[in-house]
């Protein structure tokens, strides 16, 4: 069987007496989109940090595409892409120097140029690569951040809340391309949200509450299990908590 994009094995993080994770395993496939589906407060962005090698975990293991996370932890971040919840651009520079520097951060040398150019046309913002960051739209601002996560070709491709703050176009936009990164380009996905109707169409969804992995399982099998006919209903009785189908202002 082929090598998992991502391993996590009973990982627990505490902050102080509260375990924002608690022994939480989980696997993404080569090819394959998982949704990490929780409450606000369910530990994904603690997962994510972990993922990202910010901080340790208590106790547990993770491996990306094969390199353990602690032991290796190069190699695992070099088979790692990430788009972040917050912005990450450097506003003033123009899009391709954002890209720029992210490929000699991963020393990719003289075919970065090529990179660059290709996974810009792919994503349709080409044109746009000698603009300022800041003249880009909320929605072109994350395509150029997804495109820059792919440069170097990862393994594993981790969506931090990637959609926060985006209009409804842009969102659906973003996960079709993400979808067909997956069955292009064998990539694994761990998409990360509070928003149900992002799950629908992932292969698994895994249910964090509270810390802990309450169910994995294709979105049809999850209403099976629950005796409920819409993802978002298996939601609410797996964690009690009425889910979000889209962001709500405050
Ligand atoms: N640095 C910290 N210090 C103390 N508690 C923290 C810290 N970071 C997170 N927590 C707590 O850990 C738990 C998990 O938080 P986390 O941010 O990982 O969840 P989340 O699912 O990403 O939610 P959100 O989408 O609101 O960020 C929460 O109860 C949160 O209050």
């Amino acid at each position: 069987m082929s090598e998992a994009a991502l391993k996590v094995d009973a990982v627990t993080k505490s902050y102080g007496s509260l375990k924002a994770l608690d022994t939480l395993s989980l696997a993404v496939e080569q090819g394959e989109f998982v949704a990490l589906l929780g409450p606000n407060g369910a530990g994904k962005s603690t997962l994510f940090q972990l993922l990202t090698g910010l901080f340790v975990p208590d106790e547990g293991a993770i491996e990306v595409a094969g390199h353990d996370m602690r032991r290796d932890s190069r190699a695992a971040l070099a088979k790692l892409g990430v788009v972040f919840q917050q912005p990450t651009l450097d506003l003033d520079l123009s899009v391709v120097a954002n890209l720029k520097f992210h490929a000699r951060l991963h020393g990719m040398g003289a075919k970065a140029k090529a990179r660059i150019d290709d996974e810009l046309a792919r994503i349709g913002q080409a044109e746009r690569a000698k603009d300022a960051a800041r003249a880009l739209s909320g929605g072109n601002r994350r395509k150029i951040e997804l495109a820059r996560a792919l440069l170097h070709e990862p393994a594993l491709l981790l969506m931090d809340e990637a959609t926060v703050g985006l209009d409804p176009g842009s969102r659906e936009l973003l996960v079709d391309y993400v979808h067909k990164l997956c069955a292009e380009r064998g990539m694994g996905v761990l998409w990360a949200t509070h928003l149900v109707d992002e799950a629908e169409r992932a292969h698994r969804v895994i249910v964090v509450h509270k810390g802990q992995r309450i169910a994995v399982d294709t979105p049809r099998a999850l209403c099976e299990t629950t005796n409920t006919t819409s993802l978002g209903d298996a939601f609410l009785e797996l964690t009690g908590e009425v889910p979000k189908k889209k962001e709500e202002t405050v």
